[in-house]
């Protein structure tokens, strides 16, 4: 057990024993309610045996319980390694997937679960922009098509408006208006991943899923792609889900980033405290290979930290936290419990039994109290788990991990 005693907040309705973690009143935009709210999201892709009878033999679990929320006009950064579950969670909001559980609320709607036809009016407000601008645009059609075609479908102008308006678009991204009678072969990758961007504009979406839009393009055409997006944002004051792997890419787009492992968000916090003073192990590796970050950081050159082994397979995930097989803190505990994403600061959230700043780590799990389990992940009989909030998005309150209490007030100088 941990001696620290962590004070009693107030409590959410599980009762006067419980104690909260973080409450109730969530940052929202003016009208109450963030844009987007996903609650405890899951993506279970089935195996099936091979032979006639094609049995189910077990489940991918791309996306295993995420959540979180983006605000109109604003933009959340989701990074993780290859196979992490991004574009699925992507492909989730957009509803090109249908979840295998959870929630999807867009402005107040949950769409998770709308048909079709119950979906044409929402796929208006969230638009989609691809990572490859060589197979995400059909070759056979001109540009004026490609960009006209959403504004025909959805008959949001009148015909004869249609290229006018198609040609205001290429104006806006960028483009020659009057090439809207090539065909995508005729332009570069980062031209096309423009004509990719005037798609998803053309329907002036209110959320728009960019799904690694840059990595596919040369870096020297990378700046100039995140720039229109920038100003697109800017002006239009859409809300952004910016999906990458590269941290870089995300650090001047995004205000906030959720960092994903195998399939989970194990931290998610304001980027100066993400880039700063990130508490997840996971995290903390990342960083140390952006070589701008990391010296940046620590005010000099940080060593970079090398994973061992693998991603394990997402179809039989590791036991409690699922990074703990590569993770140079994890003890006994680690393998018995999942650690719950617990909001540590004002705009911080971490998934880990052992949080703290690079070199920092306690060396008990900050978890255990709060949990009802001892030190070892085992079931403490006399403790009182906490309820643990798990809601979506920030609240006012949080668990400072050096007062070991439930606080609202940030300390000087944190
Ligand atoms: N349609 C599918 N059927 C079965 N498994 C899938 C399917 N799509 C994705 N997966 C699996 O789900 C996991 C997450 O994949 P996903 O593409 O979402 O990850 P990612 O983080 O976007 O990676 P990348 O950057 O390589 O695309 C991977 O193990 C992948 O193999």
């Amino acid at each position: 057990m941990s001696d620290a005693s962590p004070t009693t907040p107030r409590t959410t309705g599980g009762g006067p024993s419980t104690r909260t973690v973080s409450s109730a009143a969530h940052h929202a935009t003016s009208d109450g309610k963030p844009l987007l709210e996903v609650r405890n999201l899951k993506k279970y892709f089935p195996v099936k045996s091979s032979g006639l009878l094609r049995r189910t033999v077990g489940n991918v679990q791309a996306v295993d319980g995420v959540s979180f929320t983006v605000e109109s006009g604003r933009a959340l950064g989701l990074v993780g390694e290859s196979g992490c579950g991004k574009s699925t969670l992507g492909r989730l909001i957009t509803r090109l997937y249908e979840p295998t559980a959870g929630t999807i609320d867009f402005e107040g709607q949950e769409i998770g679960q709308l048909s079709n036809k119950q979906m044409l009016p929402i796929r208006r407000e969230i638009q989609m922009i691809f990572q490859d601008p060589y197979s995400s645009l059909n070759p056979r059609h001109t540009v004026g098509t490609i960009v006209g075609t959403p504004l025909e479908v959805h008959k949001v102008v009148a015909k004869d408006k249609i290229l006018p308006r198609v040609q205001e678009l290429l104006e806006i991204v960028g483009l020659n208006p009057e090439h809207y009678n090539r065909y995508p072969n005729e332009f570069s990758g980062g031209q096309r991943q423009r004509i990719g961007i005037a798609r998803a504009l053309a329907l002036q979406p209110k959320l728009l899923v960019a799904d690694e839009p840059v990595s596919a393009l040369d870096v020297s055409i990378q700046a100039q792609v995140i720039n229109l997006l920038q100003d697109v944002q800017r002006e239009f004051g859409i809300a952004f889900l910016f999906i990458a792997h590269d941290l870089a890419v995300v650090r001047h787009f995004c205000p906030e980033v959720a960092v994903m492992y195998l399939g989970r968000i194990v931290e998610v916090a304001d980027r100066e405290t993400l880039y700063h003073r990130p508490h997840h192990p996971y995290t903390q590796a990342l960083l140390s290979a952006v070589p701008e970050v990391s010296q940046a950081a620590a005010g000099h050159r940080r060593e970079r930290i090398m994973l061992e082994g693998d991603v394990p397979s997402p179809i039989n995930p590791p036991s409690g936290c699922s990074f703990r097989t590569r993770c140079r803190l994890a003890q006994d505990i680690c393998a018995r419990v999942e650690p719950p994403l617990l909001q540590i600061g004002p705009t911080h959230k971490v998934a880990c039994h052992f949080p703290g700043e690079l070199g920092k780590a306690p060396d008990r799990p900050i978890t255990a109290r709060l949990l009802g389990t001892d030190d070892a992940g085992a079931p403490d009989p006399g403790a009182t788990p906490a309820e643990i909030d798990d809601r979506p998005g920030f609240g006012p309150t949080w668990y400072d991990l050096e007062a070991r209490t439930i606080t609202s007030t940030p300390r000087p100088g944190a």
